[in-house]
């Protein structure tokens, strides 16, 4: 069966959250460099291993509120995001300075729901993701505090980290928290709380062990928000794990046996993005695609642009287009990586012909084969 640890093991992308309150502490508001240091060795271990890392931090907020003289989090909006604004800029730093001793370049990307919900801005975000990882390069992702309103604000990282790690397809996701995992109630307030190694399914009685949200320490989301998470993970064939990151080294310490709860994925990523694709019924385009295509489609290849001989319809980056083969028959579906316009300069060509084509090199393949399924 699978464990904590094998999760994180056999990932071949993995999502860390660090929370607020692991990062900044929380009597002398300070950040925790040391910690931080030792969390880069982690990474860099991961990395070493062929484990692709994202890092979803949080500690804006909590890492401008000395420099703005708050002695406790900033209960009004544009406070809140003031001290977002000038924490964000030196947790950036600090990342910068303390990964580069390993070696790691790292890039910033700050997202607000919009990101996250609406095409196009999503496709750019997960293909930023994609170029940077391509690259060896770790993405530390927070929330644009400074821009977000409340209506649109996640405020807990726990659900963004989720929903990063369903836009990036990841295998596991691990919430590093001030808890070592779930209970039946709150351990700080029952010392006879029961702990649960693995949760299999976030039923109203586990959703009932979270209680209200956090508002008191350093973080914001409490349990019930890291709930929440997970099922948006589940959803994304991404397992969870929450696990307690206040020592240094958490994940050297998983692999030490420090427990932690699981909440296992019964699918995987890749399984749940091509039944949402073969799911999908209006397309908006249709590529006609010659013999040598289909026969590489069916072992599994991406389509490319050299295959297609005609391109009908108006759509754009992302939307659905269904593949004509040369009998007339419906072959598959998939989402395309260029817009009509785009797709038609390109049809019939190389890849390598691309850029003198159209000026920029857009993904490699029209449709990519994680994008696509066979009808
Ligand atoms: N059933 C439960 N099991 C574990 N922790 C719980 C539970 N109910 C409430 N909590 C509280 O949730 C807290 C973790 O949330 P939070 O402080 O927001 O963490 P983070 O900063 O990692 O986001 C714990 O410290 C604990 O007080
Ligand atoms: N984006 C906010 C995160 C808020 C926060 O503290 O989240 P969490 O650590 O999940 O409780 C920040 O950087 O301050």
């Amino acid at each position: 069966m699978e464990s904590a640890l094998s999760a994180v093991k056999t990932a071949r992308r993995l999502v860390i959250k660090i929370g607020s309150a692991l990062l900044v502490d929380k009597d002398t508001r300070g950040l925790r460099r040391d910690w931080l240091a030792a969390l880069a060795n982690d990474v860099a271990a991961l990395r070493a291993s062929g484990t692709q890392v994202i890092l979803v931090s949080s500690g804006a907020i909590a890492m401008g509120m000395a420099p703005l003289g708050f002695t406790s989090r900033p209960e009004k909006l544009e406070e809140a995001q003031a001290a977002a604004s000038v924490g964000q800029i030196r947790l950036a730093q600090a990342y910068q300075s303390l990964f580069e001793h390993h070696d790691i370049v790292i890039g910033q990307i700050l997202l607000t729901i919009h990101e996250l919900e609406q095409r196009p801005a999503y496709l750019n975000a997960r293909n930023t993701v994609e170029a940077l990882l391509e690259r060896g390069v770790i993405p530390v992702i927070n929330e644009n505090d400074t821009v977000a309103t409340s209506e649109i604000r996640f405020g807990d990282n726990d659900r963004l980290a989720a929903r990063v790690a369903q836009m990036v397809g990841a295998d596991t996701l691990v919430l590093l928290s001030d808890i070592d995992g779930l209970y039946d109630s709150d351990p700080t307030t029952n010392p006879n709380a029961k702990f649960f190694d693995r949760v299999e399914a976030i039923t109203p009685e586990v959703e009932a062990m979270a209680g209200p949200p956090s508002r008191t320490t350093p973080g914001t989301g409490g349990m019930i928000t890291k709930l929440m998470a997970a099922k948006i993970a589940l959803a994304g064939g991404c397992s969870m794990i929450i696990m307690n990151g206040k020592e240094a080294h958490p994940i050297g310490r998983l692999e030490a046996g420090e427990r932690a709860t699981l909440f296992p994925a019964t699918t995987d990523a890749l399984t749940v993005r091509k039944q949402w694709i073969r799911s999908l019924m209006a397309p908006r385009g249709y590529l006609h695609i010659d013999a040598g295509a289909v026969a590489a489609l069916k072992k599994g290849a991406s389509l490319l642009a050299a295959g297609v001989t005609e391109v009908d319809g108006g759509f754009d980056r992302g939307d659905l287009v269904a593949f004509m083969g040369p009998d007339g028959h419906l072959v598959g579906q998939g989402l395309v990586s260029y817009d009509h316009i785009d797709a038609l300069k390109i049809q019939g060509r190389k890849m390598q012909d691309v850029y003198d084509i159209l000026g920029y090199v857009g993904r490699s393949a029209l449709v990519h084969r994680d994008d696509l399924v066979l009808l």
